[in-house]
């Protein structure tokens, strides 16, 4: 090989390695120090539009953002859009999810776009560039679906771990309907622990050294000590847990769960936040009273 190529690309190799962007775990541990590991829930149901008194349709949608993006700065460190109540609103509630996601970025917020994806690797790679990166809606994080297979996720995960972005696959959900799916058998382990080892060989592959990796979990805050033996399986993963507030559980209910994982839990509640709306006081209030107990599990 001539001389000047091999210099060219050891060239592009060391600039590819000296601009790899931080990743997500490190930009979570970070924003976990400084503001709390709690994560907002931004659901704008026609329940939640009506109590604040605003229109279930796109003019309310719009005012809604223009609230929690106030609301959020500076009182938390990450918030969870689910995309599902845009895209409710067809095109203009997808407008407004892209106006979120960059308004709360702008106040140093991270995003984790809770879309739920799921399809074969072609179609995966697609919604990989759609909700993470650049080209698409950017956001920090977003949250998968295995049911398609494990090897599925390839795609959105090395591309998260390429951009800095991470990807949290629901592993136990927090709704009761989940378990007869998620406790079923493969093989001698139940499918969730199946697909806990298969995230923890992906964080292997995939972690560059760090001790924790892109690819994250879903665990309900619902489900008690039963699945701290799926968390185990998961030593080098985050945590995304939904459950706490309206659906039943509490902050208390956590360390029963992740024991020594808490560091990596993101515990999240969208319903018992909002409900304190529509006064930006009253709901940085509610979003404090979050915070703190998150950052208490700290110790
Ligand atoms: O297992 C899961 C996975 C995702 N969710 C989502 O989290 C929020 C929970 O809302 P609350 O109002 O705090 O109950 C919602 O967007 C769900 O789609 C979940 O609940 N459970």
């Amino acid at each position: 090989m001539p001389q000047g190529h091999l210099s060219t690309r050891l060239r592009e190799r060391t600039t590819r390695v000296i601009s790899a962007p931080p990743s997500f775990a490190s930009r979570f541990a970070s924003i976990s120090a400084r503001r709390s590991p709690f994560c907002m829930g931004c659901d704008p149901s026609p329940e939640t539009l009506e109590s604040w008194g605003l229109e279930a349709g796109p003019a309310g949608l719009a005012q809604f953002v223009d609230i929690v993006l106030e609301a959020a700065e500076g009182a938390v460190g990450i918030v969870k859009p689910q995309v599902a109540f845009f895209e409710a609103f067809g095109p203009a509630g997808i407008a407004e999810l892209a106006r979120l996601i960059t308004g709360m970025q702008a106040s140093g917020i991270l995003v984790i776009a809770d879309a739920k994806r799921g399809d074969i690797g072609s179609s995966m790679e697609a919604y990989a560039r759609a909700w993470i990166g650049e080209g698409g809606f950017g956001a920090d994080a977003v949250t998968a679906n295995a049911y398609l297979g494990a090897g599925t996720l390839a795609p959105l995960l090395s591309r998260a771990a390429s951009c800095g972005a991470g990807v949290f696959t629901v592993v136990r959900s927090s709704n009761p309907e989940g378990a007869a799916l998620q406790d079923a058998r493969q093989g001698d382990v139940a499918v969730a622990d199946a697909l806990a080892g298969a995230l923890t060989e992906q964080n292997a592959a995939l972690a560059a050294g760090e001790p924790v990796g892109p690819a994250g979990a879903v665990i309900g805050a619902t489900l008690g000590a039963a699945a701290s033996g799926t968390v185990a399986r998961l030593p080098a993963s985050l945590f995304l847990v939904p459950g706490i507030g309206a659906q039943g559980a509490g902050f208390g209910d956590l360390e029963g769960i992740f024991g020594e994982a808490l560091p990596r839990v993101i515990p999240t509640s969208s319903r018992a936040v909002l409900a304190a709306g529509p006064r930006i006081a009253d709901l940085k209030a509610a979003l404090a009273d979050h915070v703190g107990a998150a950052m208490a599990l700290r110790g």
